[in-house]
Formats: structure tokens, sequence, C-alpha cells
């Protein structure tokens, strides 16, 4: 019969050992209750080392979104001292893998290196597994097999057939010892879980009551139930998701703004769900200069308000019958991995009811408001006797200044390794494995099978770009962004290119040109609609000429069509039934006809300025 074990984490800097946090930001004091049975087994060396790799790997949360979370721990083989770590800051930047090993430096050599996750070489250059072969690794501990089926396995195999002695949690590590270092695992990439076995993005309901159950007064007013240092806490709850969701009424209660104000860069999506449209003309979640503003309404709802809204920059996205699962799934459409409901209980119960919340986030405040029509945090569930109580599982108290935190899970993670084949049992791309139409083959993330099409891949490209001056860009991304901006003759421009030229991924570069380009119009080139196809087609020339391993996989397609499956991008992608234009996955076409004639044809010599 399992017992209750209470597992009291404590404070060790600058690396406490895991708190089992998922859309949780840094470790802090936690008491986790589990439900299973107490191991008497002696700590081994792979456990501690394991969760600090995970501990490592969620240093990127919000960071790296839509990219998995990756920590690696270099230690030595006999003794355990670590060597070398890293984490992967966000895709297109140093792999923690290699950030390790040039930490490590000649220790690394025979040494054991352990990764919360498998890499996920996505595009055919294998970075990660390539500097552990190099650096003389001799033994590999891998947390988790990559979640999506065509990453799965393939970098362990490479490690095995490399001679490298790989162990994987929960194959060759079984134990009861390693369980706490695989739920670690699991949790700090539980959004990618989610989203692999789910096809929807994962979702925390997040809410602050009293401790008589009440999230505002009987008059709506809610300002503030939970402390100063608990809405710190959500401020960083938003950093590391991708977007938050709030219904109509509290956009006319509160005027919310939703921001992530505790100064990171993952600047998430407002999403308001409203059937009515009833919404005010002006609030602070109109003002798409803080944040991008999303309404999701009825087919038809309100029309002039609808226009209001959107020339203020706010999307508004229409449902035939709008309903939290619906919303998931367009969510899930704009690869978003993370979701904070934080709604009141009017919305949180149908979205429980619909199976989409998956961990619930509770601040407890130790005051009493009454009321018997003060709102509550959940709605009608139409549920009549406790036995139908939904239970939480993994459940975690934290006390926050005076508040307390209860978070649980709904639905736990998912083990996804029944329903995931491994790379052993699927072939390698082939675009007739395509599961989308047959002649057709889309892409849009960047770890799809064709992600590497994306502009957000991380392959750099050397190119001119003022005064004949050549440069290195990260990405397609920082180049196309950075060039609204290039050839204004002003100080603040060329600063604002260099800005973008230096951003830390392709997605910040992307956040970052679109917000410059929203507030200092004056600064964009004034033929930018012109050229902007011209630019891009450079830049993805380029690409695809410096890599081999691109250009192949794009030759490898000759007879699909591409389409970029961006569902709100509707210029460069295809959009959601195809409504887009598809301009990336046009050149992209273009540009591997050049390349087959050019091969047809060997006198014709393809340059990148051609
Ligand atoms: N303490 C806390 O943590 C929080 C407190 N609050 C407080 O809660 C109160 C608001 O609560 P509540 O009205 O529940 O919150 P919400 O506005 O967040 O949710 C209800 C609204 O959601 C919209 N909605 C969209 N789709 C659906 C659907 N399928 N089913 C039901 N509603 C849908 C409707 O908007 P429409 O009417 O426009 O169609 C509805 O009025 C306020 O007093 C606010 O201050 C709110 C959030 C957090
Ligand atoms: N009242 C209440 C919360 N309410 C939530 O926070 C929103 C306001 O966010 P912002 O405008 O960005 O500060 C509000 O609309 C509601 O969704 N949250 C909490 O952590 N504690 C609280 O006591």
């Amino acid at each position: 019969m399992p017992h209750l074990h209470l597992h009291l984490f404590s404070l060790s800097p600058p690396l406490p050992p895991t708190s089992l946090r998922s859309n949780l930001p840094s470790p802090r004091v936690t008491v986790t209750v589990t439900c299973s049975a107490t191991s008497a087994s002696k700590p081994s060396p792979d456990v501690s080392l394991l969760l600090r790799a995970a501990d490592l790997a969620d240093r990127s949360a919000g960071l790296s979104s839509p990219h998995p979370n990756f920590g690696c721990v270099i230690a030595r083989k006999n003794s355990g001292e670590v060597v070398g770590e890293g984490f992967l800051y966000a895709q297109g930047t140093k792999c923690a893998e290699l950030q390790a090993v040039e930490a490590a430096g000649e220790l690394a050599s025979g040494g054991v290196a352990y990764l919360n996750l498998e890499p996920g070489d996505c595009y055919g250059d294998h970075t990660a597994v390539s500097a552990l072969v190099q650096a003389g690794i001799s033994r590999v501990v891998v947390g988790l097999r990559h979640p999506l089926h065509h990453l799965r396995g393939k970098a362990i195999q490479s490690l095995r057939s490399e001679g490298i002695q790989v162990h994987v949690l929960g194959e060759d590590l079984k134990s009861r010892v390693y369980e706490e270092a695989l739920k670690s695992c699991l949790t700090v990439n539980a959004p990618l879980l989610y989203r692999a076995a789910f096809r929807v993005p994962f979702s925390v309901l997040k809410y602050a009551m009293t401790l008589d159950g009440k999230i505002a007064a009987s008059s709506g007013h809610a300002s503030w139930v939970s402390s100063k240092l608990s809405r710190g806490r959500v401020f960083e709850l938003r950093g590391r998701s991708d977007a938050i969701v709030v219904g109509g009424n509290t956009v006319r209660r509160d005027d919310p703004q939703l921001t992530a104000r505790h100064g990171g860069s993952h600047v998430p999506v407002r999403i308001v769900m409203s059937q009515t449209f009833d919404l005010p003309e002006e609030a602070k979640l109109w003002n798409v200069l803080e944040a991008y503003t999303i309404v999701a309404t009825q087919r038809g709802a309100r029309k002039d308000l609808q226009k209001n809204l959107a020339a203020k920059g706010v999307e508004v996205v229409e449902f035939d019958i709008l309903n939290p699962r619906d919303v998931m799934a367009y969510c899930y459409d704009r690869g978003y991995l993370s979701v904070l409901w934080e709604c009141g209980g009017g919305l949180a119960a149908p979205a429980i009811s619909a199976g989409v919340i998956h961990k619930v986030y509770a601040f407890v405040a130790p005051k009493i408001i009454g009321g018997v029509n003060a709102p509550s945090p959940v709605g009608e569930l139409g549920m009549v006797q406790m036995s139908q109580a939904l239970n939480l599982v993994d459940v975690s108290f934290e006390q926050i200044g005076p508040d307390m935190l209860i978070s649980g899970y709904l639905q736990p993670i998912p083990d996804l390794s029944p329903t995931i084949p491994s790379a052993d049992e699927i072939p390698s791309i082939d675009p007739a494995l395509s599961p989308y139409e047959t002649n057709i083959i889309s892409f849009y993330k960047t770890w799809d099978p064709f992600g590497a099409f994306s502009n957000f891949s991380p392959h750099p490209i050397q190119m001119p770009y003022e005064n004949g001056k050549h440069a290195v860009w990260p990405s397609v991304e920082h180049y196309y962004q950075a060039h609204k901006f290039v050839g204004i003759d002003s100080p603040i421009a060329r600063e604002l290119v260099e800005k973008i030229m230096t951003a830390n991924s392709p997605e910040e570069a992307a956040r970052m040109g679109r917000r410059l380009q929203r507030e200092h119009p004056k600064l964009v080139r004034a033929d930018w609609e012109n050229t902007k196809i011209d630019v891009m087609y450079r830049a993805l020339k380029c690409k695809f000429l410096t890599y081999p391993h691109l250009n192949a996989m794009l030759r490898s397609t000759a007879g699909s069509v591409l389409v970029e499956a961006s569902p709100h991008d509707l210029f460069w992608g295809g959009g959601r039934e195809g409504e887009g234009l598809n301009y990336l996955g046009r050149l992209l076409m273009q540009l591997r006809s050049e390349i087959l004639e050019q091969e047809a044809s060997p006198k014709l010599t393809l340059t990148q300025s051609t």
C-alpha cells in the first residue's frame, strides 16, 4: 500500500536540487506530497546529477518556447565531480552539450554526461552528439527520449554507434531510486509532452482566493486577494507561458494588463474569450505595444467593435461555437506549448469540464471576505456528491509571504513511451510519408520533420548588408527582421539593426523586429513592402547554398507543394484553411526549381546574388 511521503527540498545555490515544477520559476523551498512507496535504496550519483541537469534545463523555461528545455552536466567518471555544465538558452543558441564540453575542457575526456532530454538534432547537423563524441565522453545518461517521433531515439542511436555507453532512465536504469530524477525530467518538459500526447497546449489554471474560497468580493472587486509577493510569482508564471486566457467579464471588471512584469524577455500573448463581445472600447489589453492580444469570439459578434479593435492591432478570431477546447486547438495550431488560464470561475468551469486544464495553481490568502454571491474559482461542474470531486495528484504546498500556494495536476504528465515509435521503427524523412495531403509538404515549427525550412531554424548565414560589408546573421529571421531598418540614414536605425542582428534567438529577433517596426514606423525603409520578398529570397538562397544537407532536403521535395503552415501569418504562411498567400512556401519552391535547373545544366552556376 503506498503511503504519504513528505519530501522537503532545501535551497543550496547556485544549483539547488530540483523541485519538480513545470511552469514555476526558479526553485524555492517546496514541500511535495506524493503517494508513492518510500525507497530505502541508497542515493545514486546518477540521480543527483540528472536532477542537476533538469534544474539547469529549467532555467530556459519561457525563453526557449516552443522548444524543449535542455540541460547538460558533465562529471568525472569515478568521483562524480562536476566539471562542466550548460543549458540551451533558446533555439539557435549554443546547445547545452557543447557548452558543457567547452566548460569542462580536457576534463571531459572519459567523463559522464547527464542529459535531462535526448538531444533533438532536427536539422541534420549533429552538434550535440558531435560535441560529446569529440570530447571523449565515455557514458551518457539520458533522462527522457525525445518526445517527438521523428527525433526520438536518433541521438541515442548515434551515440551508441560511436561506442559510447548510453543509459536511458526507465529502460536501462529502472529501479525506484531513479523515480525522482525521471519525474524531474518529465516535469521540466511537461508542456512539450502534453502537446505531443494530446495535441493541445499544456494548460494551467491559476487563481487567488481567500480562506473562505472567494476570488473577489460580492461587488466583483478583486484587487487584491493575494499578497504582492504572490503576484510577483504570477508574473514569473506568465513569463513561462505562451498565452494567458481570461473571459470577457474579467476584462470588464478588472481591466487587466496580463503582462509578465518581472523583466524576463518572454512576452505571452493575451487571449480574451468573449461570447457576447460586450467588451469595452478602451482597455489596457488593447494596447498591443505591450503584448499581443487576441479576442476569441462567436462568429458574427459585433462587427463594429471587431473593426475598432482590429484598427488598434488586436486580432479577432471567430469560432462557430466558442468553447475552451476549440480555443486550445487553435492555440495548438499556433504552436503554443503552455497556456495560463487567469479567468474567473465562469470560464474555469467549462475549461475543466472540457478536459483542457492539466494543472492548477491556487494561491490561498489568509483572509475572509464572505458574501453568498462573491465569486469562487470554479463555477458549475454539475457534481452532486463529494465522491465525484476531482482529485489532484503530485500536490505541492509552498508558503509565499503570508499566502499558501497549492499546486497539483488534474491530469498526470503523459508517459509517451508506449505511444510514440522510436527512430528504429520509422524510416528517415521521406516526403512520401508526409502526414499531410499527398503532394503537399507543410512545415512550421523548426522541430517538425521539414522544420529546417522554417526561418527560425538556427542556420547562420553570411550576407553583406551595408557598404558591401559582410556579417554573420544567426538565422534567416535575424536577417529579414533587421532589414526593415537597413539603409536608413539614422544612428537609431543602425542601432536597431545591430540589436536585431545580435538577438539571442530567431524568436527574439522576430519579436524585436515586429515590435520595433510598430514603435518606429518612420525608421522602416520606405520600400520595405516592395522589397521584403527580395530580401527574404536572398537570405533563403544563402541558407540553402551554404548547408548541403538543407539543400538535399529541399531537392528531395521535388514534385511537392511546400506550404508554411502558419495559421496566422497570411502573407508568408498558408493560413489555417489555405487562405494565406504562402510566400515563404512559394519562394522555397522557386529556389528549388533554380537549384534543380542548375543541376540539370551544370554549366549554369547558381550564386547567392542571382
Ligand atoms: N482572484 C482571482 O484570481 C481572479 C478573480 N477574478 C474576478 O472574478 C470575477 C469574474 O469572474 P468570471 O465572470 O467567472 O470570469 P471571466 O470573465 O474570466 O469568465 C467568464 C466569461 O468568460 C466568457 N466565456 C467565453 N466562453 C465561455 C464559455 N464557453 N462559457 C462561459 N463563459 C465563457 C464570457 O464572457 P462574455 O460575457 O464577454 O461573453 C463569460 O462572461 C471578477 O470579479 C474578477 O475580478 C477573475 C480572475 C482571477
Ligand atoms: N485578483 C488577483 C488576481 N487576478 C488576476 O490578475 C489579473 C490582473 O492582472 P494585472 O492587471 O496584470 O495585474 C486579473 O484580471 C485576474 O485575472 N491574481 C492574483 O494573482 N491575485 C489576485 O489577488
